[in-house]
């Protein structure tokens, strides 16, 4: 979507994939869906570094709202939650100097049961608008497809009438797959800054990689419509959770910046692991996934277990290159590729750099053969700097 926003993918952090639809404040306080909790994830982000690091959207998701509309129509949040309201939410998550994402739902409820959007996206758009919502995230549970080609864009317009600049997250694509139809990706990227291609994420390495083999097949071609402004969502980084081990959370966070993914973390903050902080924080991966040519990596290789992946990234005709091992074979792989195998076709050298532990290993030409080894459930995550021009 050509609306100045989502030049880069959007990086921040989303409360569903770690504390879901908890309403229980009264037993579970400090881990309910409220004010509170929100206002918590500011503060970290703005203490511990993931502000400095890129990380600028606290997105509410499902399950904020009360059970009804406002006698004006107009959508309200849950009053014991969010007692100070959603516009006082915003100006706070503002004051630290970060972004207000909130959710709908395309649909007459969200997926949690809660008032969708459906005949009211018009007061819906202003609404959040006058809370001073940066992001809006639109679920299609409850919903017809057909009625979605016509509907994520009238949400579009609306948002853009308020005038407020507003990054458009739609989950769109992911509902005509789940009903096994292929959604007209050229229309969803003209439409929305960022959509949901697949299933919801769960804590768990299986679901980290069967995300990634959807992704791997590419089925309508998704990453051809992606550039600056429209990136595929491949859902939110688990890392810091309770399901992934540490080479697992370096693999996730390697393939989100290979396939430019938006890197919204939905861990809690305020207990974060150093090892699980170090990957988030991680400048040099951040930078990958932040390329300026917004130019999303592909599978380039795939044999059985091993993955290949490649995507172009500045400084010209260089690379970042993610060798993903999905095995349980409990022993490391070592693996000798040629480096053309690995996307590095130019004429000139690479000097290539493993990113996470910022080692360097050489200075290879095409043809030269490159030493690897890769960790089970682990990832290889280079960058090879062309030294051709
Ligand atoms: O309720 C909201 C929740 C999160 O926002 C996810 O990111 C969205 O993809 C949708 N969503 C959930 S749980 N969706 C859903 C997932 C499985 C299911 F059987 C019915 C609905």
């Amino acid at each position: 979507l050509d609306n100045g926003l989502g030049r880069t993918p959007p990086m921040g952090w989303n409360s569903w994939e770690r504390f879901r639809c908890n309403v229980d404040c009264d037993n579970d306080p400090e881990n309910c869906i409220g004010e509170k909790l929100y206002m918590q994830m500011a503060d970290r982000m703005a203490a511990d570094g993931y502000k400095d690091a890129g990380y600028e959207y606290v997105n509410v998701d499902d399950c904020w709202m009360a059970k009804e509309r406002g006698p004006d129509g107009k959508l309200q949040a849950d009053p014991k939650r969010f007692p100070s309201g959603m516009k006082a939410l915003g100006d706070y998550i503002h004051s630290k100097g970060l972004k207000f994402g909130i959710y709908e739902d395309f649909g007459t409820q969200t997926c949690g049961g809660f008032p969708g959007s459906k005949f009211f996206m018009e007061t819906d758009a202003q609404t959040f608008a006058d809370w001073g919502v940066d992001l809006l995230k639109l679920d299609g549970c409850y919903s017809n497809i057909e009625d979605m080609t016509s509907g994520y864009p009238i949400m579009e317009f609306f948002l853009n009438k308020t005038g407020r600049p507003i990054l458009y997250s739609c989950s769109w694509p992911a509902y005509f797959v789940a009903y096994k139809k292929i959604p007209d990706y050229k229309a969803i990227a003209k439409s929305c800054n960022i959509w949901r291609n697949y299933d919801d994420i769960q804590d768990s390495w299986d679901s980290v990689t069967e995300i990634v083999n959807y992704y791997a097949k590419n089925k309508g071609n998704f990453f051809e419509v992606a550039g600056p402004g429209s990136f595929n969502d491949p859902d939110m980084l688990i890392i810091g959770n309770f399901g992934l081990s540490r080479d697992q959370q370096r693999a996730q966070m390697a393939m989100w910046a290979i396939m430019a993914a938006p890197l919204l973390m939905s861990a809690d903050l305020r207990k974060m692991d150093p090892y699980s902080k170090s990957i988030l924080l991680n400048k040099d991966v951040i930078a990958i996934n932040q390329d300026p040519m917004g130019q999303p990596g592909s599978i380039i290789l795939d044999m059985n277990q091993i993955q290949i992946w490649f995507r172009p990234v500045m400084p010209k005709g260089s690379a970042a290159f993610a060798v993903l091992y999905t095995g349980s074979y409990g022993t490391p792989e070592k693996l000798s590729l040629k480096c053309e195998t690995l996307g590095m076709v130019g004429p000139g050298g690479y000097n290539v750099t493993e990113v996470f532990d910022g080692r360097y290993v050489g200075m290879f030409k095409s043809a030269d053969n490159i030493n690897i080894t890769v960790n089970p459930s682990g990832v290889f995550l280079g960058k090879a700097v062309y030294l051709g021009n």
